[in-house]
């Protein structure tokens, strides 16, 4: 059955007034990009051993055996289509469910690749690519996660036997959370406390196999499981999140990966002249990919919440004719539409950000370490910014999409309950802004040493103006001018970053100031990835961009963008007293007139993120928007219907009515 609400998509469709394929390269990134990704996806979405849309019906030991079947498909898929690294990547993504892979692939790879020497490297990666062993990557324990210099693991060397003892000595120093530790990973990169001669040396990555080659049973000394059932149906419960404790384990001394510190046959510890935070470069690589993921989660529920919106029709029609799509209501509008910006906003930070993390790789290689706090605070404050926007977008598209977005046939829940751990994992969101405000007051403080700053922060060089000036919007169409936009937004994080380091000072200690000013910081931390986000947007729609309309487009989703924000945070921006009420008045004016120009471009707007039903997993999202229809066919199709009169009628339900029906007799 199909019914009228599909010719809505296909009028919106009509109504577009940009180049739909060339926008999908630029959102892709490349045409190459665009053709892989979009092959992957196909190949993913037509093969019925990825089928995904019984996940919520199943329990946790269905739902874990299913996502470790479709594990071995990928690499199967992946061997037989002899698939690039680029490819094999894809595929997986689009799979759609958290699973070992990632913690192998995401986080035990790379920490060999980061750490290890070259001897190491030669000697695990072949094994690990080959995926003879599967790795993952365990440093939080359960008495500690976010303070990763409090771990308690030890690895204490044996310089009797050339071993190193790994040892958990306390409830607390069990490690807890890794992804595919509980059940799948053979090996895994254990973060624990260096002790040698009697001596601690600091946080440093050990190599122990946990599992045997043979019969997958735990090695001794080792107590190793999964830690339960996580939050939401389905979601990240397709993951053997694992705790391990050891007991005295023992492993060889080669097995520590010694690339920035190295232990001797006499246990002497040579520390090389490279910083100490070179052992947490996994984490920026990991939150680097996640900052490019949120575009993906955020564009993917931005998708659902437009078609449907499209879809969907209440009130507006007195006489029974019909009714107003809900889209063309201006507070849905200004509800979705700063979401659909903001996934083209994180899509191209995202991007910055991969270059910006290759060219610090770069440097290092050649031991230049100049940029690696840039890269830190960059990496940190991305990550919390895009993830805690998205997961809060994606409940707010569920409440765009009015009841049925309660329903897991829309997506929505699923989504949001496997994204919303991505707050959290890789740097809980508020301690990794706490490291851009550490970076931020330092490069204030440094300012007045005459310092230059440079990289994202280089216009603090203009601390002068930036203290000083007054915004010259006197008009809506002036909200429009790149400069106007960018001064205030610099401006804002300036002042917030510098009354930060001026209260702090006021302090007996910096420590003391920091830890009573923490609110303001993490407010002064976000200002400053904002400044990020909306250069990087605004330097994107001054390139040449091909494709009739698209960079139009892309300069009315970047003032959305903006310009919403400057709403959202408005007290700061008048408080700090870079614009005046009348100001923020106009930019509203401004904001409301861009939401009027995207209505007829918002549903071809997320057609250009290219993505399949398979993967949207929607029936509110689909293409066709055959919503109505498909909602019915999965209700249908709910275990609960499988009888019409329920299990549990005879021992639940006909005593109750007896019982019932003896009373009204009485
Ligand atoms: C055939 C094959 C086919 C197969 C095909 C498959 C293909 C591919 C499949 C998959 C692809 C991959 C997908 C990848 C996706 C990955 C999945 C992700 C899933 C999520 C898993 C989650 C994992 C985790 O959560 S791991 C644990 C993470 N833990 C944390 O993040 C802990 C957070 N805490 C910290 O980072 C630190 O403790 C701290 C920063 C908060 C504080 O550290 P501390 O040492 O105490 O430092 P502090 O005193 O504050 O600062 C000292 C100075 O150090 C600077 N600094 C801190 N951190 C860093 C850093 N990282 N880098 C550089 N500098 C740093 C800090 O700024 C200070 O500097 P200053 O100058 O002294 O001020
Ligand atoms: C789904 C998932 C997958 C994970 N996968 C892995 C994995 O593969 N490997 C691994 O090692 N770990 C993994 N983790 C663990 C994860 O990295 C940690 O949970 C994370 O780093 C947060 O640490 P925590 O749990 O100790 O939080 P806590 O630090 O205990 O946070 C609790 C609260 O305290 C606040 N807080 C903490 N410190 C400060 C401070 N200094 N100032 C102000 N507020 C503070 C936080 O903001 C938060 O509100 C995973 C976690 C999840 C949820």
């Amino acid at each position: 059955m199909v019914v009228a609400s599909v010719d809505n998509l296909a009028d919106e469709r009509s109504k577009a007034q940009f180049d739909v394929g060339a926008m999908k390269i630029v959102w892709a990134g490349s045409k190459h990009v665009f053709d892989v990704t979009d092959r992957m996806a196909r190949i993913v979405a037509s093969d019925p051993e990825f089928r995904k849309d019984n996940r919520t019906t199943l329990g946790r030991k269905e739902l874990f055996k299913n996502t470790l079947r479709k594990m071995a498909h990928v690499v199967k898929r992946a061997n037989e289509l002899r698939l690039t690294e680029e490819e094999a990547s894809k595929l997986r993504f689009f799979v759609d469910e958290p699973g070992y892979l990632d913690l192998h692939w995401g986080m035990f790879v790379p920490a060999i690749k980061g750490q290890g020497t070259e001897e190491q490297q030669e000697k695990w990666l072949p094994l690990a690519s080959r995926m003879e062993i599967i790795g993952c990557y365990a440093q939080t324990e359960l008495g500690h996660g976010s303070n990763v210099q409090g771990l308690e693991t030890t690895a204490t060397f044996d310089p009797k036997t050339d071993e190193f003892i790994i040892h958990s000595p306390s409830l607390t120093s069990y490690k807890w959370w890794p992804g595919g530790l509980g059940k799948v990973s053979t090996h895994v990169v254990v973060y624990a406390r260096l002790v040698s001669g009697g001596q601690e040396h600091g946080i440093y990555g050990f190599i122990v196999q946990l599992r045997s080659l043979d019969d997958h049973t735990p090695l001794p000394g080792i107590i190793i499981g999964d830690i339960g059932t996580k939050f939401g149906s389905g979601a990240y419960n397709t993951m053997d999140n694992g705790f391990v404790c050891f007991n005295r384990v023992r492993i060889p001394r080669n097995h520590m990966l010694m690339r920035f510190c190295q232990v001797t046959r006499e246990g002497n510890v040579c520390l090389s002249d490279v910083p100490k935070q070179m052992v947490y470069g996994t984490m920026v690589y990991v939150r680097q990919t996640i900052v490019s993921d949120a575009s993906w989660a955020l564009s993917r529920a931005v998708c659902i919440a437009v078609r449907y919106s499209a879809i969907r029709r209440q009130f507006g029609s007195q006489d029974r004719g019909i009714e107003t799509q809900v889209l063309d209501y201006k507070t849905q509008q200004s509800r979705l539409f700063p979401l659909l910006a903001s996934a083209y906003a994180f899509r191209f930070v995202g991007e910055w950000l991969k270059w910006l993390y290759a060219d610090v790789t770069e440097r290092l290689q050649a031991n230049d370490f100049s940029t690696l706090p840039e890269a830190h605070a960059c990496t940190a404050g991305l990550k919390s910014l895009t993830t805690s926007v998205t997961a809060d977008a994606i409940e707010e598209c569920r409440k765009l999409c009015g009841g049925h977005g309660y329903l897991c046939s829309s997506g929505l829940p699923e989504l949001f309950a496997v994204y919303v751990p991505a707050c959290t994992y890789e740097g809980d969101n508020v301690v990794l802004l706490l490291q851009v405000a550490r970076f931020l007051v330092k490069t204030v403080s440094r300012l007045a040493a005459g310092k230059k700053p440079v990289g994202t922060t280089t216009y603090m060089g203009n601390a002068e103006h930036l203290m000083q000036c007054k915004s010259s919007a006197s008009s809506p169409e002036d909200w429009l001018k790149p400069s106007v936009v960018l001064e205030a937004f610099e401006a804002r994080a300036f002042r917030l970053a510098v009354a930060c380091a001026r209260d702090i000072s006021k302090f007996s200690t910096p420590e003391a100031g920091f830890a009573e000013l923490s609110i303001d910081l993490v407010e002064a931390a976000i200002a400053h990835c904002e400044v990020i986000v909306v250069s990087r947007f605004i330097e994107k729609v001054q390139q040449d961009i091909p494709g009739d309309g698209v960079k139009e487009q892309l300069q009315i989703l970047c003032f959305i963008y903006a310009l919403h924000l400057i709403h959202k945070h408005s007290g700061e921006f008048l408080s700090t007293g870079c614009i005046t009420p009348e100001q923020a008045t106009l930019a509203n004016e401004q904001l409301r007139t861009l939401y009027g120009q995207v209505r007829p471009n918002a549903v071809s707007l997320v057609d250009a993120f290219n993505y399949t039903d398979h993967y949207l997993g929607s029936a509110l999202g689909r293409y066709d928007g055959n919503v109505y229809a498909t909602l019915y066919a999965q209700a249908l199709r709910d275990p609960l219907n499988d009888t019409v009169v329920p299990d549990g009628y005879e021992e639940f339900i006909r005593p109750v009515l007896k019982q019932t029906m003896r009373l009204s007799r009485l």
